[in-house]
């Protein structure tokens, strides 16, 4: 149905789902297909918690998710995926993660997609950064390293400040 109305992009994987609904690694790989399956796009969200963060177990965490959802794919399919990081703690929460700690992850992040596709097709996804980006923090967000972008939720509510992030 989404692709017969000529979406593109269709996101898996949200913290939301696999907190309340029972989404699971599993469960977003089998998304993932569907999607490529009807020639859409998957953006995969990833993050960790708090507890997880806190016990430095995130990266591995991420990597996990990223491996679990795009492993054993052809590597255009791999390209094509857009990722969204975003840490649990910093969503809808009024607290950002800092342009470094976005930075780090979302290299890590990178470096996974390289070893499952190889370096050139994990060159080309769109990796996002998405946790209460706002119209003040998005501009060093996205000068971090391998932050491509945002999946913006509460301030896109707000039209002058989305413009603001849309424009820089
Ligand atoms: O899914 C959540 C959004 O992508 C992020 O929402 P937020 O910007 O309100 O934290």
């Amino acid at each position: 149905m989404l692709a017969s109305l000529n979406v593109r992009y269709v996101i898996a994987g949200h913290s939301e789902l696999r907190a309340q609904c029972g989404e699971t690694d599993e469960v977003v790989r089998d998304k993932v297909s569907a999607i490529y399956r009807h020639a859409m796009r998957p953006i995969l969200c990833v993050g960790e918690t708090t507890a997880e963060r806190n016990s430095g177990v995130a990266e591995r965490k991420v990597r996990r998710q990223v491996a679990s959802a795009l492993g054993d794919r052809p590597a255009e399919l791999v390209a094509a995926a857009v990722i969204a990081y975003e840490p649990l703690w910093a969503i809808g929460a009024g607290v950002t993660a800092t342009p470094d700690d976005a930075a780090q992850m979302c290299t890590a992040i990178r470096n996974e997609l390289g070893n499952l596709a190889g370096v050139d097709a994990a060159a080309m996804v769109r990796i996002q950064y998405g946790g209460s980006v706002t119209a003040e923090s998005s501009g060093a967000l996205l000068g971090a390293e391998n932050v491509d972008g945002f999946l913006v939720g509460g301030a896109s509510l707000d039209a002058e400040q989305f413009s603001t992030i849309v424009t820089g």
